[in-house]
């Protein structure tokens, strides 16, 4: 104890010293702030008062562009300097949290590391007071135990001891307490973490990130990077610190926020992991969902079905032949079969369909279908078909161009030849020779334009095409509906939500893009929730980037999942280097309610889940719906009684959620989340379980877990999702009888 006593006064000034160095940093930091600024308003002056403001002369032009570019050094350097304030100052609470003591080997000197969120250098006397928790030698932290040790740095392995694992609680610049930890970021620290409620907006981990989650974070080596990962194991946490991560050693690699981008299941997901990359103090990346990327893509002329939609739908409890048909029609157009079929009917149409004719100007023809069509098949290079047809729409043109001139000529003779245009000889010539232009331009058009819509079309409305096409591929035994379903829908300019993958597939075959051209980092979370389609969209989209995959199998909603999915994506991707890993354990929710919904997976996953005790989940059974209800209302005020910040209330469906909230708005003080709001607030709310995907919530009711509603395997897959979502309390309730998937 006296050594600990010690120990904390040596620490406490450690503490003092280096917050008065980041003190002083913040003055002189504000000083060259308030510089800048001066500097930055007398440039603007000397702009405004020394250049014009609208000029087509060259030498002015000149002239404002210097202006414009050292003004924009000048506001780069204004900013870097507010940044560097900014993380001062949150540093002021608490600069650090953990240290260790490495003795480098063949050194003698042992050195001790503080880690924080940012590096605190003294620049005169090369001091490094605290180390960013992303720096190279920052890894013994999460990795190392006592003993041997070693990092990789730019020069190489750094080989040495660590004597010391030290974690500290600093609150508001005072040290409270520290304790040393042997082996691994002491589970007391964790547990205090984990104890704590759910936060409407995701929070940053730095201080307890573990082991298996630092490998994930910090791997460079990979283009690919899977990971399968246990609900509440902390997959999306993972990726935003893997992101802060990649920026820091981006400073080298000139990787940049905007060269990330995050493919998100929904917007209040968003929202919902908004807030963690600023925590960790770099700026947000840019977020996106597949239906955004349809309209981005596809623009606002189809009817197009959302994803919520076809949740909604696929989760209604009224099962039919027509919804089993659709189901068994989204596998298959999520399948790569379907990508093959799509791939020749490419082939089919480049060689068939295209209207090829022979092209005339003047009453010559200036080129041949079979030339116009030789033209177009050598495609030595790989060339999209949008792009080599209008290569030749440049080609025709450009011949048509040589000869307009006479062309005009004659059109003048006949012109002058006829009554009543005596005056308007070269004008009247103009607008013929125009009318006949435009024709001409249509003609061509009619060859070299291809929509992909209704390339997709004829696949379904040619007869017997769909069939040709798919020669030696296993075909669902429907297809001739499901054929005929589809060509019922786009018939009608609509896309149901199973063609949007598909079309994009095939628009982006037919056309490229150069979209998402800044992209090199792609990090797609919940990834049990695309299909191989999707997947081959993705890749088509993000050509050079490099993958970050993460996604639990056990928490696909619209379709049975299996670990294939992986090995699919890696064909897919078709990267170099690829590694697949796994993270068993799970700290989201209390040791009770994470072993409930392991009972409710049919093959339980090789999972551990972090200690944490809890209130056992209770099950409600009444006879009556209204006596439910009033159960149900009675518990939820206990719970907000009981202070938990966020109650989330899951209902199967939006209609279901809808439903209830009109029967409890007037008795209990709660708000309903249908996936048009912002983001989800602290308090009591209700929503459907596929919107609740990814979040998390304090204590979690379950509503009406009977029979009727959760029967079959996918059902299965959503209440282990909905009771995956709780950390400390788990209600289920039902009327009727009981839902088999419950756990005795
Ligand atoms: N090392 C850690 N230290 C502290 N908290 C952690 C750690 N790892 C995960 N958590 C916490 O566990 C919870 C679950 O994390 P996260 O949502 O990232 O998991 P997930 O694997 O994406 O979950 P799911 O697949 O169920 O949506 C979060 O509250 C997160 O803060």
């Amino acid at each position: 104890m006296e050594r600990y006593e010690e120990n904390l006064e040596r620490e406490k000034e450690y503490l003092k010293k280096t917050l008065a160095f980041i003190r002083g940093e913040l003055d002189r930091e504000a000083e060259k702030l308030t510089d800048k600024k001066n500097e930055l308003l007398a440039l603007r002056k000397e702009m405004y008062e020394n250049t014009v403001h609208f000029s087509t002369d060259f030498t002015r032009m000149t002239e404002i562009n210097q202006y414009l570019s050292l003004h924009q050094g000048q506001t780069t350097s204004y900013d870097s300097t507010f940044k560097q304030i900014i993380k001062y100052k949150k540093m002021l609470s608490a600069p650090y949290f953990g240290r260790f003591d490495f003795t480098e080997e063949e050194l003698e000197e042992e050195e001790k590391i503080y880690i924080g969120l940012h590096n605190v250098v003294d620049a005169e006397t090369y001091d490094i007071l605290v180390y960013d928790w992303r720096a190279p030698i920052s890894s013994i932290f999460y990795q190392s135990e006592l003993g041997p040790a070693s990092y990789r740095s730019p020069q190489g392995i750094i080989k040495g001891k660590v004597s010391l694992k030290r974690q500290y609680k600093i609150h508001q610049g005072e040290l409270q307490y520290y304790f040393d930890s042997s082996l691994k970021i002491d589970d007391e620290m964790l547990q205090q973490v984990l104890s704590q409620n759910a936060s409407p907006r995701m929070r940053n981990i730095v201080e307890t990130i573990q082991k298996e989650q630092n490998q994930v974070i910090r791997d460079l080596d990979n283009e690919l990077l899977l990971v399968q990962g246990v609900a509440g194991s902390g997959k999306t946490s993972i990726a935003l610190h893997r992101i802060a991560y990649l920026l820091y050693h981006g400073m080298i690699e000139n990787l940049y926020s905007n060269n990330i981008l995050i493919l998100s299941p929904n917007e209040i997901f968003s929202q919902y992991i908004s807030g963690v990359l600023p925590e960790l103090g770099e700026e947000n990346v840019q977020q996106i969902t597949f239906d955004a990327l349809v309209k981005k893509l596809l623009g606002d002329q189809l009817k197009v079905e959302k994803r919520q939609l076809w949740l909604e739908t696929l989760m209604a409890c009224n099962p039919s032949k027509k919804l089993e048909r659709r189901k068994t029609a989204s596998v298959f157009k999520g399948s790569r079969f379907f990508a093959q079929i799509l791939e020749r009917l490419i082939l089919t149409y480049e060689r068939k369909y295209i209207p090829f004719e022979d092209v005339y100007y003047d009453g010559q023809v200036i080129a041949t279908k079979q030339l116009l069509k030789n033209q177009f098949l050598q495609n030595k290079i790989g060339r999209p078909m949008a792009k080599r047809l209008k290569r030749i729409e440049n080609i025709l043109l450009d011949r048509i161009h040589e000869q307009r001139k006479l062309r005009i000529g004659k059109i003048e003779k006949l012109v002058q030849q006829m009554d009543g245009h005596e005056l308007e000889i070269k004008a009247f010539s103009r607008l013929l020779s125009m009318k006949e232009s435009s024709v001409r331009l249509k003609k061509i058009r009619k060859m070299t334009e291809v929509s992909a819509f209704e390339v997709y079309r004829l696949l379904f409305t040619e007869n017997g095409l769909f069939e040709k096409l798919a020669k030696e591929i296993d075909l669902p035994g429907e297809i001739k509906e499901i054929i005929e379903e589809t060509k019922e829908n786009l018939d009608r300019g609509y896309l149901a939500y199973e063609d949007c993958a598909p079309l994009l597939f095939l628009k982006l075959k037919l056309e490229g893009s150069d979209e998402f051209r800044e992209i090199k980092q792609v990090v797609i979370d919940e990834a049990q929730d695309y299909t191989p389609m999707q997947y081959e969209v993705f890749h088509l989209l993000f050509r050079d980037s490099r993958w970050t995959v993460l996604g639990d199998i056990y928490q696909s909603i619209d379709r049975e999942g299996d670990l294939s999915l992986y090995q699919t994506i890696v064909e897919i991707m078709a990267k170099q280097k690829a590694v697949q890993l796994f993270l068993n354990k799970s700290y989201r929710s209390s040791h009770e309610i994470s072993s409930f919904a392991q009972k409710l997976l049919r093959c339980p996953q090789e999972h551990i889940h972090f200690e944490r005790k809890g209130t056992r989940p209770a099950i409600i059974y009444e006879e009556r719906r209204l006596e439910l209800i009033a159960a149900m209302i009675s518990r939820i005020k206990e719970l907000q009684e009981e202070k938990w910040g966020t109650i989330a209330l899951l209902c199967k469906t939006a209609a279901e959620s809808e439903n209830l909230y009109h029967q409890l708005k007037d008795v209990l003080d709660l708000k309903l989340i249908l996936g048009n709001e912002e983001a989800v607030e602290t308090g009591t709310m209700i929503l459907p379980v596929y919107l609740a995907k990814g979040l998390e919530f304090d204590a979690v009711v379950v509503y009406n877990v009977s029979a009727d509603n959760y029967n079959n395997a996918a059902d299965r897959r959503l209440l282990y999702v909905a009771c995956t979502r709780a950390l400390h309390r788990l209600i289920l309730c039902y009327t009727g009888s009981r839902s088999p998937i419950l756990p005795d």
